[in-house]
Order: C-alpha cells, then sequence, then structure tokens
C-alpha cells in the first residue's frame, strides 16, 4: 500500500515524514514563475534514496515543466489539471496528452502520476472518470482519483484552484474509484477528503493500490480551518497506521 502525503514543501517536513514510513512525498509549486523554490528543493534532496518524491506543477508550459524536472530531479511528476468541467472532456486534454508524451520521452526515468477527475460522493456519473482513464493510461505511470467540485450548469469553475482537481478535503465517488482500480492497467491511488477517520474504510470499499492525503491531514487555524501547506504529524501518523492496517491481511483467513 502506497502511503502518499501533500503538500510538503520543506527539509524538516520531509525528515519527520522519512522517519514515519510514507512512500510518496508530495510537493507543490504553486507558480510558473516561482517555479524555483529552495525549500522544495531540499525537501525533494531530503527525500532521496528514502522515499519517493512527486511534484505538482500549478502550470503546464512544456518548457518550464522540463526545467522543473531538470532542477529537482523528482521520481514524479504529477498533473492535476482539471480535464473534466463535469459533463464534458475538456479540449485541454490533447495538450496535456502532448506534454505527458513528450515527458515519457525525454525523461525516462520519472513517473507520472496522473490526477483521474471523479465526481463527489454519491454523483461519480456525472463525469467521465472511466473515458479519460482509457486516454491517459498508455502514457501515465500512476493514476490518482481525485474530487472534482461539480458546479452548477453555466457556472464557472469551483476548483479550490482554478483549473486543477484537487485539495476539496471532499471524498469522490468510491463506487467509480472502485471501477477505475478494478479496470485499471496501472496502479491506482485513492485521494480526495481521505483523512485518519475514513481512510481504512476507504481502503477496504475501493481496494486501491495506494493512499493519498492533504487537507484531512494538514493543522488547523483557530477557527478549526485547515491551514495549506502545514501538516498536523500526530494526524499523519493515525493516517498512515489506519492506511497500514486496512492493507493488512485479515489474521483469521
Ligand atoms: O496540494 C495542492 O496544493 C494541490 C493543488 C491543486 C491541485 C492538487 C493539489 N494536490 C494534489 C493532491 O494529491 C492532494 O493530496 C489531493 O488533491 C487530495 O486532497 P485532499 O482532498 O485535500 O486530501
Amino acid at each position: 500500500m502506497i502511503v502518499q502525503i501533500y503538500e510538503i514543501q520543506t527539509p524538516e517536513e520531509t525528515e519527520t515524514l522519512v522517519s514515519m514510513g510514507v512512500d510518496h512525498i508530495g510537493s507543490v509549486l504553486t507558480s510558473e514563475s516561482g517555479w524555483r523554490d529552495a525549500g522544495v528543493k531540499a525537501a525533494v534532496d531530503a527525500s532521496r534514496g528514502r522515499a519517493r518524491h512527486s511534484i505538482i506543477p500549478l502550470f503546464n508550459t512544456p518548457e518550464t515543466v522540463f526545467r522543473v524536472l531538470d532542477h529537482y530531479q523528482p521520481e514524479y511528476v504529477h498533473f492535476c489539471d482539471a480535464l473534466s468541467d463535469g459533463p464534458g472532456i475538456l479540449p485541454e486534454c490533447r495538450n496535456m496528452i502532448l506534454l505527458q508524451e513528450q515527458i515519457r520521452r525525454r525523461y525516462p526515468n520519472v513517473g507520472i502520476i496522473r490526477a483521474i477527475p471523479v465526481g463527489p460522493s454519491g454523483r461519480g456519473g456525472a463525469v467521465p472518470s472511466l473515458a479519460l482513464a482509457e486516454m491517459f493510461a498508455p502514457i501515465s505511470d500512476i493514476f490518482l482519483t481525485d474530487t472534482l467540485v461539480l458546479a452548477p450548469s453555466g457556472s464557472q469553475d469551483r476548483q479550490p484552484v482554478k483549473g486543477f482537481v484537487g485539495i476539496t478535503g471532499r471524498t469522490c465517488d468510491w463506487c467509480v474509484a472502485k471501477a477505475l482500480a478494478a479496470w485499471s492497467p496501472i496502479p491506482v491511488i485513492l485521494a480526495g477528503g481521505l483523512s485518519p477517520e475514513n481512510v481504512h474504510e476507504a481502503v477496504l470499499a475501493v481496494r486501491p493500490a495506494g493512499v493519498d492525503s492533504c487537507t484531512g491531514t494538514n493543522a488547523l487555524d483557530a477557527k478549526g480551518r485547515p491551514i495549506r501547506f502545514r501538516k498536523d504529524m500526530a494526524r499523519v501518523r493515525r493516517f498512515i497506521d489506519e492506511a497500514r492496517r486496512a492493507a493488512a491481511p485479515d489474521p483469521i483467513s
């Protein structure tokens, strides 16, 4: 069971996660102009040989993405462009397929994690998740299901980061995630609203190759709201324990 934790932006947090036995550590580059981030570079270097590091660029200009891969040399690049507006497949998918094909050729040692948008619990049928997975399977190494916020028809994109799927703190439709995990020729990491409280149930329901958490393991502010880019390490510890407990073989059978 792969346990992946986002958003880790410092070597200190990387050290803590490595000592807890996290498999994948995720960092985020929030802007194209600020792609060179000393904290993220130190975080990636701190995990080398001890955990796998994935980087999300919240931009997709090919030349800048290539600079990112040359500079950070992560094990994975993670693309989470939304791909869908709910019912439809966005035309921008074509550019992302071309970009992933280029990365495959230029960086054979960098794995590609592709986020597949899935509707929220009970609304999975509203998003063409499996059709998107079929398009991206030949040029991806790992899929990550993530929750697409559905906007009322005709209204604007409602994702927390416009144009990208992720960090909603809301679970995706586990029936769709389960169907994807059963069909997929590549490993599927379940993401979207996972926390120490629900990850055990999620693993038993979906049977993914891995689990990912961001919001549900972030520290909270005085009003109880998750703080972006700050982890609650006690919650991370419990998340790992619960994920491993769910993945362990049943001692009775
Ligand atoms: O982490 C970010 O800042 C981010 C921003 C925009 C899109 C995706 C992002 N992270 C991707 C992840 O893998 C998150 O862990 C995933 O979306 C799950 O998030 P959450 O529902 O908050 O657990």
